[in-house]
């Protein structure tokens, strides 16, 4: 079995993936300020013949697990960001700095789609982007829904947004603080979202297909205009891509990858861009 490992800022994700298959067999979260102990939540590493890790928490998280798992278990990959993987380049001066779950999410999204738009809304909501060529510009980073509501201190932090929320509801006036934050913080990111892939695909001169993850990815998707797919596990998916060990994985599959959605025409990107700025 191989155990993938997706440590964010908030969760610890893990997953169970048959080595001899290909399928899932578990999956489960625990938050990261935890210590990460195989016990209740987390998997029997008795089974597990080789983990792979993405983490962007402290690094004496990291290197706490890290440690524990060599123990038990024969291989341990751990993935950095680099200057260059499977035919992207890091946009960032310092490649080393760019957070690993947003390189895993653009390489596995180049691996997909070629040049693309990598979202993954979790604690901070990160939009990268790759060009068809390989060149990834680097991307924005923004606080994510339970941060930004966190961050008024209106008492509302309990109430999270309905996961099964329609976008319409969500995008109408609020007439209670919970709801005035929770559409106001809604708002914010799926306008960030929209606005920013315009302009860079009007900067680029290129439209690019959008894939969105992380905890937040389903209902944010509901609010995203531009056409795109939700991926669960396109973090997983960088991994696979980096350490492939499955048949289907060195064959270039990576698991629960969607259809590349369509984008739109540039032409449609720019009028939509003229029309939001009334130009
Ligand atoms: N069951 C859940 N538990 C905690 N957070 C959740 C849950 N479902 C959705 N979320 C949202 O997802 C975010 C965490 O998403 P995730 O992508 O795992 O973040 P990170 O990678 O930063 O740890 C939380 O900030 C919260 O807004
Ligand atoms: C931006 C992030 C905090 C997002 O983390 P997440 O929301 O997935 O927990 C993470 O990718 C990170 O720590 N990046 C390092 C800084 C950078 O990418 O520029
Ligand atoms: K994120």
């Amino acid at each position: 079995m191989i155990l993938d490992l997706d440590i964010g800022n908030t969760l610890s994700k893990w997953r169970l993936k048959d080595a001899e298959s290909s399928e899932i067999r578990s999956r489960g979260a625990v938050w990261t300020r935890e210590e990460w102990r195989p016990g209740a939540d987390i998997p029997d590493l008795d089974v597990v013949e080789a983990v792979r890790i993405s983490s962007v928490a402290r690094a004496a998280v990291l290197e706490e697990t890290v440690a524990l798992l060599r123990r038990r278990v024969r291989h341990v990959h751990v993935a950095h960001s680099t200057h260059e993987a499977l035919g992207v380049i890091n946009g960032y001066e310092e490649p080393g700095r760019l957070g690993v779950d947003r390189w895993m999410g653009a390489l596995a999204g180049y691996q997909l789609a070629g040049g693309c738009c990598a979202v993954d809304c979790g604690s901070a909501i990160t939009i990268d982007f790759v060009l068809p060529g390989g060149q990834h510009l680097g991307g924005f980073i923004i606080p994510g829904l339970r941060l930004m509501k966190e961050s008024l201190k209106l008492g509302t932090r309990n109430v999270a947004i309905d996961p099964e929320s329609e976008a319409d509801e969500l995008l109408e006036p609020g007439r209670r603080t919970v709801d005035a934050v929770n559409h106001g913080i809604y708002m914010a990111a799926v306008s960030a979202i929209n606005r920013i892939y315009s302009e860079v695909c009007d900067q680029q001169g290129v439209a690019l297909p959008m894939l969105l993850t992380g905890g937040d990815a389903r209902v944010v998707s509901r609010g995203v205009q531009v056409p795109h797919a939700v991926w669960p596990d396109m973090v997983y998916g960088g991994l696979e891509a980096c350490f492939p060990m499955t048949f289907a994985e060195r064959a270039g599959k990576m698991s629960g990858a969607p259809r590349v959605p369509e984008p739109v025409s540039l032409e449609k990107i720019r009028a939509g861009l003229a029309f939001s700025m009334l130009l």
